[in-house]
């Protein structure tokens, strides 16, 4: 496609004229013809019905079909939530819950957090109102620790069950078992604060090409499918394979800018860095076109950007403009975000897969399944007529794989297991899981528990440590390193760690600049700027220097009270120190939060100033269990597993090379690298980790 001119219609859209009540009755108006639209609509009897006669039903749909957005309505106009009951609707995603909520409390014209809300870690808007709770499978898991028959909801929904993350799989077994107790109870006076247990109705919705599994799991549960969707979505796709994704997606975006019709663009990429470099790139090349086609407006939603970063790419476009929104596989299902008329999928995404034998993750770049291509596709053709550009070949996607391996089989266990514990489930080996994980990935992790404290040598949850660790929303190693903090004085300083290594990339990259002619140049520069935070013991306390500082120079500024202007100074202190500004702000918060939590368990938050000697000493107490030591060759032995490994090039220790280093991540790309390290004195494994480490070792 050659670049051509703008069409008029996008240049000539116009606000509405309207008055706002004009505008909102109109607006109702709308919403109530958009809902009659959707196929599910000529279903709410059928639905309804199965669902009575039906204690576990399974419904497959298309994407867009209305499932999410409108069964619970039905269920509430039905009566399910009567007696103060709820109707649960789980989202693998955050932002899922958030956006779907917002929408159907538009359609019900009701306030958020009324007979309509969501609630995700840390953020919960649902009140003693609220009939239709929209939340994400982690968080009706916690619930479960508080309420184990989960007595408020009549119905549960599990959404998007073909995802099959992690929390989903727990809850499939888990709710079969709640299910099963709450109708051997019958009515009796029982459950969290003595609700009524009534029996409980379970839905499990799935656009997989595949719903069987779910039926045959639940003894051959009925399913439903729900047929066709609003609008069509034409497919197309490249001629032959492309060498250079990113340059393909890149070129696809300003031919669509230039040849079609109205309406945004929603790119898939892979992950925050390939997302921030397209963005420059299409700032770069925009400026090289004439003012009138400049109009294009790129905007980043990838899981570590801030909700409300998040939120800014459902605002509409400003007039004239079209947006661009790249995005990683976060906004692949359910999300509509309006106005998009024209998917750009890459054909890939970025999976970690997890070795327990070796205590290794793998992050690589890999082909899509056809069921996640299907709902890339998806995501146009929701307010209108779309179009899906595949930059691959059509014959590679009937290669695909139908669906993504179950991430239960793939990601490291310990956390599963310490909630499953915590939820009173003992026998793991036993436990009815959808897909059973490989006996040696259980006991890998039921060690690695026993050997953080948080099991006992029987193997049943320690008190109070094991329960403290399943409180904290975070992986086990880290509740440990939070709890080992408070007795050794520095908490303060490892929720701050703790919060900078649950986000990516702190500081900016230059390298990523593709296209960069003066890349060496800048690349010094940050390499200078960088240089006074670096610490000669490591990157932990190279990040606690970067967030300090940044705290003591908005401190500095305490004046400007205002909360756009405070974003505006982190901003421009984050550029000049080549800090990556939405990582920072997102430790900001996670510290916030996990603040507030461990403040929560009576944890007083002290800290041991500038004792770097203390803070190391409990790096090692916590992290024992990933050690490494130098050998003769100058590369390293990671201690628990024998893997020999290197140190990252983006470490400050990539040069000392010190004897003994504690490191947070063990990963294989071209090589198995160690990152993020602090160095320890080896005497100290054996003194803080006397139950795993000997003195001759
Ligand atoms: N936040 C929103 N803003 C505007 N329209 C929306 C929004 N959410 C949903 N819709 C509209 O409602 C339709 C049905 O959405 P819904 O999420 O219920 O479909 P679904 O069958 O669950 O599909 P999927 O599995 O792809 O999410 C969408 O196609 C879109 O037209």
């Amino acid at each position: 496609m050659a670049q051509g001119e703008l069409k008029s219609s996008v240049l000539n859209r116009k606000r509405n004229p309207k008055s706002p009540v004009a505008s909102r009755s109109s607006k109702k108006q709308k919403i109530a013809e958009h809902r009659k639209s959707l196929p599910i609509a000529s279903e709410e009897e059928r639905l309804i019905e199965a669902v009575q006669k039906n204690d576990i039903l399974i419904i497959v749909g298309e994407t867009g079909s209305g499932k999410t957005t409108q069964l619970p309505q039905f269920l509430f106009n039905a009566g399910f939530c009567r007696e103060g009951k709820m109707v649960g609707i789980t989202q693998p995603r955050r932002i899922a819950a958030l956006t779907i909520a917002k929408r159907v409390a538009e359609e019900c014209d009701v306030p958020l957090g009324q007979k309509v809300g969501y609630s995700v870690r840390f953020d919960d808007t649902t009140s003693s109102s609220t009939r239709l709770k929209y939340m994400t499978d982690g968080f009706l898991l916690r619930e479960a620790l508080v309420d184990r028959l989960l007595s408020r909801y009549s119905v549960i929904i599990i959404d998007e069950a073909h995802e099959r993350t992690v929390h989903t799989d727990v809850l499939l077994a888990l709710l079969k078992k709640v299910q099963r107790e709450r109708s051997e109870i019958g009515g009796v006076l029982r459950g969290c604060q003595g609700r009524k247990v009534s029996p409980l109705k379970l839905i499990i919705m799935s656009a997989s090409l595949d719903a069987r599994v779910f039926c045959d799991y639940y003894g051959g549960a009925k399913d439903f499918r729900v047929e066709g969707r609003q609008f069509d979505v034409d497919m197309f796709y490249t001629v032959h394979p492309e060498t250079d994704y990113v340059d393909a997606a890149l070129n696809t975006i300003f031919q669509i800018h230039s040849e079609e019709e109205e309406g945004d663009i929603l790119v898939f990429l892979t992950g925050q860095e390939e997302i921030e470099s397209v963005e420059r790139l299409v700032q770069e090349k925009l400026q090289h076109l004439p003012e009138d086609e400049r109009k294009l407006l790129p905007l980043a939603i990838f899981s570590a950007l801030p909700s409300e970063q998040q939120m800014r790419v459902f605002a509409p476009a400003p007039i004239g403009f079209r947006k661009v929104v790249l995005a990683t596989n976060i906004a692949e299902t359910s999300i509509t975000i309006p106005g998009i008329r024209y998917v750009v999928d890459s054909g890939v995404v970025k999976a970690r897969t997890y070795d327990p034998n070796k205590g290794m993750e793998t992050l690589d770049v890999v082909p899509v399944s056809k069921a996640q291509a299907i709902q890339r596709s998806g995501r146009a053709g929701r307010d209108g007529y779309g179009k899906s550009f595949h930059l691959y070949p059509e014959r590679d996607f009937w290669k695909l794989e139908d669906s993504t391996k179950p991430e239960i089989k793939r990601c490291n266990l310990s956390n599963v297991i310490l909630q499953l514990k915590a939820l009173g489930i003992d026998d793991i080996l036993g436990f009815d899981f959808i897909d059973k994980p490989s006996r040696s990935a259980i006991v890998k992790a039921l060690a690695e528990l026993h050997l953080l404290g948080a099991l006992t040598d029987d193997c049943k949850l320690a008190k109070p440590a094991g329960e403290q660790m399943a409180r904290l929303p975070l992986e086990p190693v880290y509740s440990r390193a939070l709890i080992l903090a408070n007795q050794f004085n520095c908490l303060e300083e490892m929720l701050i760690i703790v919060a900078m290594l649950s986000v990516e990339s702190i500081f900016y990259d230059p390298r990523q600049k593709r296209e960069e002619s003066c890349f060496l140049f800048i690349f010094g520069q940050a390499r200078t700027s960088r240089n006074h935070f670096v610490s000669v013991e490591g990157d932990h306390l190279t990040y606690l220097s970067v967030y300090r500082e940044l705290d003591e120079f908005l401190e500095e500024r305490k004046a400007e009270k205002s909360e756009a202007k405070v974003e505006k100074i982190m901003r421009k202190w984050c550029k000049v120190n080549f800090v990556n500004s939405r990582s920072l702000k997102h430790a900001r918060d996670i510290y916030r939060q996990i603040r507030g939590n461990v403040e929560q368990m009576g944890f007083n938050v002290s800290s041991c100033g500038n004792d770097m000697l203390e803070y190391r000493r409990c790096i090692a107490a916590s992290f024992f269990l990933k050690a490494a030591q130098r050998q003769m060759d100058g590369t390293y032995r990671a201690l628990e597993s024998g893997e020999i490994v290197h140190i990252h090039p983006s470490s400050v220790l990539f040069r000392s090379k010190p004897e003994c280093v504690i490191f947070d991540e063990l990963m294989q790309t071209s090589q198995k690298y160690i990152n993020n390290l602090t160095r320890i004195d080896p005497l100290w494994l054996a003194e803080l980790a006397p139950h795993h480490y000997k003195t001759e070792e």
